[in-house]
């Protein structure tokens, strides 16, 4: 029988931080290591970052140390006591809790029903007079406040991470693990969220294990980090002693960081063309509307926006995936409405967001996701469905080229980081003919030297005579790759600027609709 609350000895648990440690954590997949002997000390109160390359097995550990996943071997302790967690609700009730980069909240409901449904214990009928005053007095002890009668889908990005936090503290948890908290946060809302967690910490109300690509988030808010690479813990230390070199050259080893590309000046063609495109968004109550906008060869056009004004809706437009209403697309002269004939003829690829839902067959494997485009056409591009070994043979160089980590060619691309998914999905997509190429958060979650590496492919593109269409929320990629930049606010082109004069006090007022 398990011991009570799953934790060796009879004591009840220290109240408030709480100390999480794994000893020695180890989980293989088939003959794959995933993870290989981690052990990672996490002292109560205090902040501790993970960091590693796509692949390297930071989902994995955590995933371990919620339940999620049976480690192999490998043991965890808690208030320095060992703890057996068969699954998350284990996890929870012993304090631990996880928040995401993506938001777990149910939109159309307020704060206050959000935090209520979320406990295990919620009656199905609910006294709401009682669970309001319970509510206020929870918030009274809080460090920060997010509106109570608001529907959560009126609150901005930062508002909900914040929400997620609360909700954590609200459910009794200790130790919060974050996965990439600020993913979706502008750098003004990660500092404030982050900034409420640390002085979590430093209350010791909570400690923290936090996930994350960026090495300022980690000089600027945490006391310990440990770097992960290839499953294996390659360096550990206090950040007050580490460098942002020295946590780089930690998590890449001795692989050479990557040179940016120059930029070539190759003015061209136009290549994409769009006049009076209409669109439904997606609450199908408003609309986008491009009154004109056209790429030429060589050329980035960089699409900034906050998430939410249109930005999707466009893409999805131009890879078919949503229909237009009115106006016309045409990609070198000719209509484009993106079907798989069409984007052959022309030479259109795109790497959408999410490309795991989006661009990939899940349980298909890494081989034959990146085949997806080419299996039926030979590089002698005469039309006829290409052999096994050749798709093979293809796809393990591609594997290569683009530095995809996984287990073996043959695994569900499922199965894959999510990095490793985007390398896959650029690698398919950046292969052979490309006249036009549409991206959308193209370095979304992927670790330093990998966004380095996809925007000088990008580059390396655009120098080559592709004409690209690039979305992205990371301003800063907008400003780094592109020839033009164009801002999107309520669903229509709000702005446009040449990079050498594009400032970005400027381009965030048209990114807010102030202009
Ligand atoms: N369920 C699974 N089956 C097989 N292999 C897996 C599974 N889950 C993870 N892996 C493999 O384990 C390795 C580590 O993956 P993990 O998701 O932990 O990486 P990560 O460090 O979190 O990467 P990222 O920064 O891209 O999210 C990867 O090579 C991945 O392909």
């Amino acid at each position: 029988m398990k011991p009570p609350l799953n934790i060796v000895g009879a004591e009840p648990l220290p109240q408030g931080a709480l100390a999480v440690e794994t000893l020695g954590m180890t989980m293989r997949f088939g003959n794959f290591t995933a993870l290989d002997n981690v052990s990672v000390k996490v002292p109560a109160g205090t902040f501790h970052a993970l960091l590693g390359e796509n692949g390297a097995g930071k989902s994995t550990l955590v995933k371990c140390m919620m339940g999620f996943y049976h480690a192999t071997a490998g043991q965890m302790l808690i208030g320095g006591r060992e703890a057996v967690i068969d699954d998350p609700r284990d996890a929870h009730a012993l304090g631990l809790g996880m928040v995401y980069q993506h938001f777990t909240l149910v939109p159309s409901l307020t704060v206050a029903e959000n935090l209520v449904i979320s406990r295990d214990d919620t009656p199905r009928i609910i006294d709401w007079p009682r669970e309001r005053k319970a509510l206020a007095e929870f918030m009274e002890y809080m460090p920060f406040r997010v509106p109570l009668d608001q529907p959560v889908m009126r609150l901005a990005a930062g508002e909900k991470q914040k929400l997620e936090i609360l909700k954590q503290l609200y459910l009794g948890r200790r130790f919060l693990i974050l996965d990439e908290p600020t993913s979706v946060l502008t750098p003004d809302e990660a500092d404030e969220v982050l900034g409420h967690v640390r002085a979590l910490c430093s209350k010791r109300a909570i400690s923290v294990m936090m996930i994350t690509h960026k090495f300022r988030e980690v000089t600027a808010y945490a006391d310990d980090v440990s770097v992960l690479r290839r499953g294996k813990l390659v360096g550990q230390g206090s950040v007050r002693d580490l460098s942002h070199n020295d946590m780089a050259a930690m998590m890449i080893g001795t692989e050479k960081p990557l040179v940016p590309t120059a930029r070539a000046r190759v003015a061209g063609a136009e290549v994409l063309r769009i006049r009076g495109m209409t669109a439904r968004d997606r609450s199908g109550l408003k609309e986008i509307a491009i009154d004109d906008l056209k790429v030429c060869a060589g050329e980035i056009v960089g699409i900034a926006g906050i998430s939410g004004n249109g930005q999707m809706e466009l893409m999805e437009v131009l890879t078919g995936q949503r229909a237009a209403t009115a106006g016309m697309v045409e990609v070198k002269g000719q209509p484009y409405h993106a079907t798989r004939e069409e984007s052959q003829a022309l030479a259109v690829r795109s790497v959408p967001e999410e490309p795991l839902k989006n661009a990939c067959a899940g349980r298909l494997s890494v081989v034959e996701n990146i085949a997806f485009r080419s299996f039926d056409r030979s590089e002698t591009g005469r039309s006829f469905w290409l052999r096994g070994s050749e798709i093979h043979k293809r796809g393990v160089e591609l594997i290569t080229a683009f530095k995809v980590r996984t287990a073996s060619p043959e695994a569900p691309i499922a199965s894959l980081s999510g990095g490793n998914v985007q390398r896959a999905v650029l690698a398919r997509e950046l292969t052979g003919k490309v006249d036009l190429l549409l991206v959308s958060n193209p370095c979304f979650g992927l670790d330093f030297s990998a966004v380095a590496e996809i925007r000088a492919r990008i580059v390396a593109a655009r120098n080559a005579g592709c004409a690209v269409l690039l979305m992205s929320e990371d301003l800063d990629e907008v400003m780094e790759l592109s020839d033009r930049i164009l801002v999107m606010s309520e669903g229509r082109i709000a702005y446009e600027v040449a990079a050498e004069q594009a400032e970005l006090a400027t381009i965030g007022h048209h990114m807010g609709g102030h202009a």
